[in-house]
């Protein structure tokens, strides 16, 4: 229990983050959590399952990858509690390989849109977007990288590091300054923590910013995201969640307590429109957003009345 409540406490406070590192930690709890779990009785021990299942669910929000590696992961089967062990543990890893795959491939994918000589301005901390700079750039193409700060965590930071380690030209800008530095990029290139069912794309704050101005001077928007990041709920009409964070991320309590009628807001994601996006950089292809509805239906690889008879989200 104790390591179950910590990895949940890990990505609450974003220890853990970034919705491919979320779902893949989920899913590793998941199994371990099952390894530990002492019970002989079966529904003892699938009950205890959906506890760990939902608590995870419900450290974040927003990235669909969470749920939907959870729901991954709970339909594993089997007549007795070893077996149900053996079931989850095939799942899980199932899954972390799928993912760690899925990165790669959308990195092999992309990269053939990213020319010699391009610059690439991109936002907040994606591995999956990186991947396809890391891979263009081992494909021996020059490319320089604009990457803002992603205020108030300052993810930008961990994409900074990574673009350094891998070699690549690198600009750290404010995200105030995306305007003014569009006009010289030739691409821009991004994650997302889900993909809604009309192609609408929710990624870090800021997200849709770089997309309108992007679009002001006609620069394509590339998004790099798994088919795990596609949001099944969302063909049930159902709305993404944003989480918004506490106050303390953008202005210390003490600052904030020298006012008297101020109150802090921080959404921490937000949505881009699909007309903004040019293409979504998926493991099975690169898609135009508007294709989200076949993803859901045909390649998430479970079915809406699924979804509607689970108790998880
Ligand atoms: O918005 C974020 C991270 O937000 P946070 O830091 O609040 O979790 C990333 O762009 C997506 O999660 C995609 O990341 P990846 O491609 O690594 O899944």
């Amino acid at each position: 229990m104790r390591e179950l409540l910590e990895t949940a406490q890990k990505i609450r406070s974003m220890e853990i983050r970034g919705a491919g590192r979320i779902a893949r930690a989920a899913a590793a709890e998941l199994r371990d959590y099952a390894a530990r779990v002492v019970s002989d009785d079966l529904d003892d021990f699938n009950e205890k399952m959906r506890y760990a299942a939902d608590l995870l669910i419900n450290t974040r929000p927003t990235a669909v990858s969470l749920p939907n590696a959870v729901r991954w992961v709970m339909r594993y089967r089997g007549d007795t509690v070893d077996e149900a062990r053996v079931n989850i543990k095939a799942l899980a890893d199932e899954f972390i390989t799928n993912s760690k795959n899925a990165v790669r491939r959308i990195g092999e994918m992309g990269s053939k849109r990213v020319r010699d000589g391009d610059t690439i301005m991109t936002h907040c901390n994606s591995s999956a977007a990186i991947s396809i700079m890391a891979t263009a750039h081992a494909q021996g193409k020059e490319i320089n990288v604009i990457a803002t700060e992603s205020r108030p965590r300052c993810q930008g930071y961990l994409t900074i590091k990574r673009l350094d380690e891998l070699g690549i030209n690198t600009s750290f800008i404010v995200d105030s300054a995306v305007r003014f530095f569009m006009k010289e990029v030739d691409l821009v290139v991004m994650g997302a923590d889900a993909v809604a069912v009309n192609g609408s794309v929710i990624n870090k704050i800021g997200t849709s910013q770089l997309a309108l101005a992007a679009n002001e001077v006609g620069t394509n928007v590339i998004i790099a995201a798994e088919t795990y990041k596609f949001s099944p709920r969302t063909i049930l009409g159902e709305l993404v969640e944003i989480e918004e964070r506490d106050s303390s991320e953008v202005i210390s309590i003490e600052r904030l307590n020298e006012f008297q009628n101020i109150r802090v807001r921080n959404p921490v994601f937000d949505v881009t429109p699909r007309e903004y996006i040019d293409l979504i950089c998926t493991e099975i292809g690169t898609i135009p957003p508007e294709m989200a509805y076949i993803i859901i239906k045909d390649f998430l690889g479970w079915g809406i009345e699924e979804i509607n008879s689970n108790t998880t989200k």
